[in-house]
């Protein structure tokens, strides 16, 4: 069926040199000569978001000697990128790619003098990998007869609230957005937006959260009514497991916008977990597709839940790098208000909770948290509480999660899993199914999550041979 307009977006692996970027704009130019309009939505080269995290941190710790040679290194990527497809040095590209290098290495010495590296600040430095891939994107469709032009997600009217590190949009953001890039559609030229990326009111850079590129497509689609929002990406699909540690993982077909979003929050890395948000009132469906292999379908992501009651699990995934906290206090933990400060201390500081789950003694409760946030969990929960009540830190844990709408009202489905698990010898610490029914979640030893995830993922037939049979 021919699109009339498409949001597509690239990845860091679409991105990450000329010929990947080339590519990427061959398979825009693809649609667009088929008669789409397409806006196109790219990340930072491969690398770059982990390598401008690492220096801003560089720099605050003092070390600017190793800040300035992350900077000169890809500095280099983007010129020779730039140079590859086509710029000369005079070009406005190259220019452009130098002023934004600069304005780069100055922010990073503010960092280095201040020794200090605020959430805002951040934000400003690791924009910078979306900001100096666009113009590399716009240059490719240019070298390949479009005419392109590329904005910031702020200019392309992303606005967001004030959330550094993981802002969401504001609602005035979609009307923007569909002024904004609605004139540059109409005038034929195909709009290139720096993902990860908006500004908030006052005009400061704020980003999306990790994997937010993603996101930014799908508040583009939203904004523009578009008919299709593609994720371009280096794997077939959303596929039944990380196909880095399960290599018969299978690609699914179809998703719902819940089934999404569960599997993204339970660790699987292929979606930000908000990206499908901005597209379910409107149905907007998104598709996960390969650029290695335009034509294959790749996964599509719509409103309905296609419960299969052969099939009840659809995919496996896990949440690495996880403690547990354990709050225990004898005869404390069962006054209902000791119980409410210990999440009102976790609701001020902003701490996802991956899965809590509380003793039936009511003498234990056990929380667990990203072990990124756990020193703060611990500060957060030894300061906003009263009574006599020890906090620990049990570090070392995975969350593995099952995921698909055909598991709901459907019987069996844990045995099978905590069978899997058993016959592998894997412990398991702790358990949760959330009410939607779409998953059920396990803690385990996290040196156990690959073989546990593995055997899962057999138990429930969900590799290709059996994918092929079924
Ligand atoms: N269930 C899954 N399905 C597909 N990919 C997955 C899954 N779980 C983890 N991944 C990993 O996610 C990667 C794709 O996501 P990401 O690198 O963020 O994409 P991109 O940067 O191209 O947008 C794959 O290379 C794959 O290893
Ligand atoms: N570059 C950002 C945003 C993003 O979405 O990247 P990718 O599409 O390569 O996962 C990040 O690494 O988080």
């Amino acid at each position: 069926m021919a699109h009339s307009l498409l949001v597509m977006k690239f990845g860091g692996t679409n991105m990450q040199g000329a010929a990947a970027i080339r590519h990427s704009a061959s398979l825009a130019a693809r649609s667009i000569r088929e008669g789409a309009k397409v806006v196109v939505v790219v990340s930072a080269m491969a690398g770059v978001t982990n390598g401008l995290l690492r220096l801003a941190e560089a720099a605050q710790g003092g070390d600017i000697a190793t800040a300035n040679d992350e900077i000169a290194a890809m500095r280099t990527r983007h010129f020779t990128a730039a140079q590859d497809l086509g710029a000369t040095p005079d070009s406005a590209t190259v220019r452009e790619i130098r002023e934004l290098h600069e304005t780069l290495r100055q922010a990073v010495y503010g960092v280095y003098l201040l020794r200090e590296l605020t959430p805002r600040s951040r934000d400003l430095i690791v924009a910078f990998g979306e900001r100096l891939s666009a113009p590399l994107m716009a240059l490719a469709l240019g070298g390949q007869g479009y005419q392109a032009h590329h904005l910031t997600g702020g200019q392309a009217g992303i606005v967001t609230d004030e959330h550094f590190g993981n802002a969401r949009p504001l609602p005035g953001s979609y009307e923007r957005i569909g002024d904004r890039l609605g004139g540059l559609l109409d005038a034929g030229i195909t709009p290139v937006v720096a993902g990860f990326m908006g500004e908030n009111e006052e005009g400061a850079i704020t980003t999306l959260g990790r994997g937010g590129t993603d996101f930014s497509a799908t508040i583009i689609g939203k904004a523009l009514h578009a008919d299709e929002v593609w994720a371009w990406k280096d794997v077939d699909g959303v596929m039944s497991a990380d196909p880095r540690v399960v290599p018969d993982a299978r690609n699914i077909e179809r998703l719902s916008y819940g089934e999404v979003m569960e599997l993204a929050y339970f660790g699987a890395k292929v979606l930000h977990p908000l990206a499908v948000t901005p597209l379910q009132e409107s149905g907007i469906p998104l598709r996960v597709k390969s650029a290695a292999d335009p034509d294959f379908p790749g996964t599509l992501v719509g409103a309905e839940a296609d419960g299969d009651a052969a099939h009840p699990v659809k995919a496996v995934t896990a949440i690495r790098g996880v403690s547990l906290i354990n709050v225990t206090g004898a005869g404390v933990l069962g006054v209902p208000e000791v119980v409410a400060s210990l999440f009102a201390a976790i609701a001020r500081e902003n701490i996802t909770l991956l899965m809590v789950s509380q003793s039936s003694s009511m003498s234990n409760v056990s929380l667990a948290v990203q072990s990124a946030d756990a020193r703060r969990t611990l500060a957060a929960l030894r300061g906003g509480m009263t009574g006599e009540l020890k906090v620990e830190e049990q570090p070392g844990v995975a969350v593995l999660a099952i995921v698909g709408a055909g598991m709901r009202g459907q019987k069996g489905v844990a045995a099978r899993l905590f069978s899997a698990l058993a016959g592998e010898d894997v412990n398991i610490l702790m358990i949760s199914q959330g009410s939607s029914e779409l998953n059920i979640s396990v803690a385990i030893d996290a040196a156990e999550v690959d073989t546990a995830t593995r055997a899962v993922h057999a138990a429930f037939g969900l590799g290709q041979e059996a994918g092929a049979t079924a």
